[in-house]
Order: C-alpha cells, then structure tokens, then sequence
C-alpha cells in the first residue's frame, strides 16, 4: 500500500514516520509520501486560501492550488479521503475497507476548508471519502490523518506483531473490548479477577464476552443494534 498526504503543516505527519508506522516503512510493508501544498503555489506569499464567496468568516483553500497538487499525487489506483467535520464518520469497517486499497491519499484541508470544486473534479476520475472521525471540529484535517493511518495501517498482514491482536479488537466483533490486567495479583488492593488465573481457557472467554457485552450496552448500546443477525447467543442475551 501507498499513502500520500498533501498539507501545508508537512511536519505534523512526522508521527507516521514513528514506532509501529514507522518500522512498517522501514519493512516496505507501506510507502508513505507527505507534500507541501504550498510547493503547487507560484506567487512570493505562496498563498493557498481566498475569501470565501458569498462572505462568512474564515478563508477557503484556492482550487488552482489543489486541483494540480491531486493531480500530480493521485494516480489510476487512488481512493482520495478528505478530512472533513462536515464528512461520514470513519469506522473500523472504513478502515478494513481502506486497508485492502493499493493507494490513498489525504487532503489535509485548513481554514474553513477546501473548494469544493476541487472534491467535485476528483470525484469524475477516483473514489472520493469526505470523513469525520468525529463529533468534534478539530483546526485541520492532520489530525484526523494519523488517526486514519493508524486505524488503516495496523490492520495490514505482518504490520502489528501479534496477529490476533487485530482480530480480537474492539469492534472486531462489533462489541467493546472489555478489561485487561497483567501482574501483580494485587495492586493497591485491587484484585485481578479470579477467572483469568483460573486457567481454565473457556470459562475465561466466556467471561471475556460477558465484559466486553456489559461495557457495551453501558458504554455504547447503539452498537448492540448494529451487530449482524444471529451475532449474540442465548447466553450473551442472559447477560
Ligand atoms: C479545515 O479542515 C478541517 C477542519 C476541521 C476538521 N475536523 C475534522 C474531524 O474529523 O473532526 S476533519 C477537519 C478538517
């Protein structure tokens, strides 16, 4: 997999080229690029915004900027993803997706965002993603970025070192996780629950499940609505 980033902070991706993301450059597992929008700019201030049209606060990214930044970034293969509060949420579905395409590339907008001429013009000649990660308004789309790297990169074969780390995620099967503990038995007067020293690997499981059904109906019950039919037993239903 190939990722590209265009933004006019380069450095803010410096992350991506950290820990677990960057050891997975330096195996080829991915090859990762980050640009400059201001390397497409030709005036002495390198201007990437204007005011918007129809007035409001705020500027909007130029499209003479970006149209031939994407031009010369994305390729035959690219799916174009543009952070954007105003976008679908991104999910751990999103990301298996994502995970599976041989080139993505990110549009950092800044400012009150990108032309959306520029979004509309890409969308003739790839597939286009406006994405939020959230319900929140960050500054920038950078950050949204590395959450999506993250989430996307992780997932690809040989990336994270225990596979079945991947597999037994939250949302994996569509339920949070539930509690983990590692030693001492005790600490601070906390006990580690009795069940996962008992070595009994099913009763372990089986209680792992139930945590992880209890936390979500708590947490997140719109999630048990989501799950595929036929996802929860008669013992889960008991819980
Ligand atoms: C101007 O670019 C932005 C601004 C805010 C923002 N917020 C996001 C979010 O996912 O919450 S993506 C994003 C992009």
């Amino acid at each position: 997999m190939r990722l590209d980033v265009v933004t006019i902070f380069p450095e803010y991706l410096d992350p991506l080229r950290a820990a677990l993301l960057g050891r997975a450059i330096d195996r080829g597992l991915i090859e990762v690029g980050v640009h400059d929008l201001r390397d497409w700019t030709h005036d002495v201030h390198r201007a990437v915004d204007d005011a918007p049209y129809g007035g409001g606060p705020g500027m909007v990214m130029k499209p003479q900027i970006w149209g031939p930044a994407l031009d010369d970034v994305c390729g035959e293969n690219t799916r174009l993803v543009v952070p954007t509060p105003a976008g679908r949420p991104f999910t751990q579905a999103m990301a298996h997706q994502y995970a599976t395409e041989e080139h993505l590339v990110f549009a950092c907008g800044r400012y009150e965002g990108i032309d959306q001429r520029v979004i509309d013009d890409a969308a003739r000649r790839m597939p286009v993603d406006e994405v939020s990660i959230g319900d929140y308004v960050l500054v920038g789309g950078e950050a949204a970025v590395l959450v999506m790297v993250e989430a996307v990169v992780r997932l690809l074969p040989g990336v994270l070192g225990n596979a079945r780390s991947a597999e037994e995620d939250s949302f994996s099967d569509g339920l949070l996780e539930g509690p983990s503990y590692t030693r001492p038995e005790v600490w601070r007067d906390l006990a580690v629950p009795d069940v996962l020293r008992s070595g009994n690997h099913a009763l372990i499981d089986r209680w792992r499940r139930d945590q992880a059904l209890e936390r979500t109906v708590r947490r997140r019950p719109e999630l048990i609505g989501q799950l595929p039919e036929g996802s929860l037993d008669k013992h889960d239903l008991a819980v």
